[in-house]
């Protein structure tokens, strides 16, 4: 009966036009049903999205964006496109919502630790260890936090200005002779890399960097990975990482006790407190897991966002002309071959925009992930116990109501006010970037000596994004080529 030939089948209907338009229709009517349905069976407050099946969800989609060129942001996108601002899904068997405005962005920040709370992960705490300042809890986090605060403030910094200056110039200077092209990932990698280890550490041994720098690359690589000790896993490599910089820390800190060494530097900082009651000074594993994470915590972070710079000065030649223009006045009113100062820096008016608005478009922190501790509402929309909240900082600083012309690098736009929790970067409240100066006045004596000193012209166009990479980076890592000016 059901055995129809193709010939019957088009005899009902009178032409192959009715069977389409039949089709087509079907498939709306169908779409259209089930949506209503879905808005009849949700409250008005439930956030769209797709949660899939048990555990999985959206997981695989998600897995497949993180390794495609576009980037793991493109899977926020397209749900973006799909369900509107709000949207949730299923990742990893979570629940996720992204928070997509300044309004939910300050509700949640200044809720941290009480309403929300960054997510227990078990690799995370195993890498970078348990007193880190991404793993503690409320109390502990204020504590340590009040105590590693001060080398990172402003006045602090001095010194280390003078010192990362003198590194770039000479660093700058090979390449120049050189005349070969390179590529500002790595050049920018190796550099920050350097001058975090001689802030922190005060370690200039060549061989011992490395091995550093090594070390803490497979830590950072364990951070997100499953936690079984498989010999050959991200996570073993980690973890055989860490032992191996505790116990460097371990001796660089007898050394410092024993009285052999005593060099003005972050660690001495810590240890002159050795004698302070316990609540005014940090227990060597406190200061050894926050070393590693001030490590991890700002070399990708600060070198990813020099490399954009560098890329969106080249494609934004009358913001390259400005501030070499700025820069080019500085280095005129300062005797020749002088290095540059912490008050220099105050003369960058132009330059602390073009660094604004590159961290505004290159958002090497896509999002600020939290957990929800209890139910509760962001904005109207309910938020279930337990839900991951994603501060979504992408989708704040691309927002065209905030920011006109969002895709277009201008960094003028700095010149008005911005509105709370719009430009959030360096992240808001008790969790702030702590190393939100550093990196700012790391990304302002980089770009004073690349415009002032040189123009440059990218080698290679390719605007893909680099495979697996939390953090958005160019696959070719942007290589340039000098001419001094
Ligand atoms: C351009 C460079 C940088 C950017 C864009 C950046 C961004 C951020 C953001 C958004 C947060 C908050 C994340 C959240 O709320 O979940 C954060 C936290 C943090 N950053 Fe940075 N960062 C940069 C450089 C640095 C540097 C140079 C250091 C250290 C020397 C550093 C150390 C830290 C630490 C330790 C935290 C955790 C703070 C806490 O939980 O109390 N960052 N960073």
């Amino acid at each position: 009966m059901f055995n129809l030939s193709k010939k019957m089948l088009l005899s009902l209907a009178p032409n192959h036009y009715d069977i389409n338009f039949v089709a087509v229709f079907s498939v709306v009517f169908i779409f259209l049903v089930s949506k209503a349905w879905r808005r009849v069976t949700s409250g008005k407050n439930d956030i769209p999205g797709r949660l899939g099946l048990p555990y999985l969800g959206e997981t695989i989609s998600f897995l497949s964006a993180t390794n495609s060129t576009k980037g793991c942001y493109d899977f926020v996108r397209l749900r973006r496109l799909w369900y509107g601002k709000w949207f949730k899904t299923r990742m990893f068997g979570k629940i996720h919502v992204f928070v997509p405005n300044p309004e939910g962005a300050r509700m949640v920040f200044a809720n941290d630790f009480v309403h929300f709370n960054k997510g227990y992960v078990k690799s995370m705490a195993d890498a970078v260890g348990r007193k880190s300042l991404l793993c503690v809890p409320h109390e502990s986090h204020k504590r340590i936090r009040g105590l590693l605060s001060d080398p990172f403030s402003m006045n602090s910094l001095s010194k280390f200005v003078k010192k990362f200056d003198k590194m770039l110039c000479e660093r700058l200077k090979n390449l120049e002779e050189g005349g070969k092209s390179f590529v500002v990932l790595e050049f920018s990698m190796k550099l920050t890399f350097d001058a975090m280890c001689n802030m922190l550490m005060s370690i200039t041994e060549e061989s011992l960097l490395r091995d550093i720098e090594r070390d803490c690359t497979s830590v950072s690589n364990a951070m997100l990975s499953i936690p079984f000790m498989i010999p050959g896993t991200r996570y073993y490599k980690g973890i055989k990482a860490r032992e191996r910089l505790m116990e460097t820390f371990r001796e660089i800190i007898s050394r410092r006790r024993s009285g052999k060494e005593s060099p003005e530097d972050f660690l001495q900082s810590m240890l002159q407190r050795d004698s302070y009651p316990s609540s005014e000074k940090l227990d060597d594993s406190e200061i050894m897991d926050n070393l590693l994470t001030l490590i991890v915590a700002g070399q990708t972070t600060t070198a990813a966002a020099m490399m954009w710079s560098v890329k969106f000065l080249d494609e934004n030649r009358e913001a390259q002309d400005k501030l070499r223009e700025e820069q080019l006045s500085i280095t005129r009113s300062k005797p020749e071959g002088a290095s540059l100062a912490l008050e220099d820096l105050n003369s960058m008016s132009y330059g602390s925009k073009v660094v604004k608005e590159t961290l505004r478009m290159s958002n090497v922190l896509l999002w600020f992930p939290r957990v929800a501790l209890n139910d509760c509402k962001i904005e109207g929309f309910e938020i279930k116990k337990g839900w991951h909240v994603n501060i979504d900082a992408t989708c704040i600083h691309y927002d065209p109501d905030l920011y006109k012309d969002p895709r277009q690098f201008d960094p003028s736009r700095f010149d008005e006010m911005q509105k709370p929790y719009s430009f959030i970067a360096f992240g808001s409240g008790p969790r702030t970037c702590l190393g939100m100066n550093m990196a700012k006045v790391t990304m302002l004596v980089f770009l004073h000596r690349l415009t002032s000193g040189y123009k440059w012209t990218v080698d290679d166009l390719d605007v893909c994004l680099e495979k697996k990479a939390h953090i958005p980076r160019l696959r070719n890592g942007c290589p340039i080529t000098l001419k001094p000016i």
